[in-house]
């Protein structure tokens, strides 16, 4: 399994005075973020920024100030960028996926758009969908795959080649229990991958997480382990468990009530 790994470097990312917006409008005000291998978590409400901030990482689309540096590498124009991407492996909220589209051609597509050898290709291709269990259903076309099957899929387009840096974006949204156990163990199976990846689920946190970050108005509210987060909760406020509880402790006073 991931054979590729012989040729494979830890890979550090760092967002530093990232602002980012459209049209004008800030999203994103002066962010840092440093991040490591392992699973980090990006939790924060609708609208906080989460994509934006995945999409800026990912070098889709580069901050109106700040520098975004992926392993040694600032990302300063498109060829940069271009070069830095084929260590990226980026699945977006709203995929635009060929439905007619063969789940093997599909990871293949992923692999040569990430620029691996030719030669490399069938294994790296291989080791994605065995990773995501998929191996058995690469001649299906991606339209007869259920809603979680296309998620493995996705992941399989994300995890090919074995990029040092993993971007999902909302991956879960959509699965069912059975499902969600599936990508948490998928997920916490990369080895030697800095991973990030957003959720609205809490139980995904404390399952697959290492580290937690939380994003409201544009800025970081919390960034450590998700036990340092589980020690914020505060009695009294709402949520099931401690996790809930040091969300909602982490939102701004009005935004604490249900
Ligand atoms: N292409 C765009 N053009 C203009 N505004 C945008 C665009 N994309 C996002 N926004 C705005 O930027 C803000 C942050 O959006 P973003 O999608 O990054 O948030 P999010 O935290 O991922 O939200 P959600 O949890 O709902 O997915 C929102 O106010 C959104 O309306």
């Amino acid at each position: 399994m991931w054979a590729l790994l012989e040729q494979k470097e830890l890979m550090r990312a760092h967002l530093s005075g990232v602002r980012q917006g459209y049209r004008g409008r800030l999203v994103l005000d002066g962010l840092d973020l440093a991040l490591g291998p392992g699973v980090t978590a990006l939790l924060g409400p609708n609208g906080a920024g989460k994509t934006t901030l995945m999409r800026t990482l990912a070098t889709v689309q580069p901050p109106i100030e700040g520098t975004v540096t992926i392993g040694d590498t600032v990302v300063s124009d498109e060829r940069t960028a271009r070069r830095v991407r084929r260590q990226i492996g980026y699945l977006p909220q709203a995929f635009g996926w060929d439905p007619g589209m063969r789940v093997g051609d599909f990871v293949e597509y992923a692999a040569w758009l990430r620029e691996i050898p030719a030669r490399d290709c069938p294994r790296a291709v291989e080791e994605a969908l065995r990773h995501v269990d998929l191996v058995d259903r690469r001649r299906d076309r991606l339209s007869r795959l259920s809603g979680g099957m296309r998620r493995r899929a996705g992941i399989a387009w994300a995890v090919v080649g074995a990029p040092g840096l993993v971007i999902l974006d909302e991956p879960t949204a959509g699965l069912d229990p059975r499902q969600r156990l599936q990508f948490r163990r998928i997920v916490t199976g990369l080895p030697d991958t800095t991973v990030l990846l957003s959720t609205h689920l809490i139980d995904d946190v404390a399952a697959a997480c290492d580290r937690v970050v939380v994003l409201h108005g544009g800025r970081l509210r919390f960034d450590g382990s998700v036990a340092d987060m589980e020690a914020r909760a505060c009695d009294g406020l709402p949520g099931h468990t401690p996790l809930e509880r040091a969300y909602m402790e982490l939102l701004p006073e009005e935004e604490r009530t249900l």
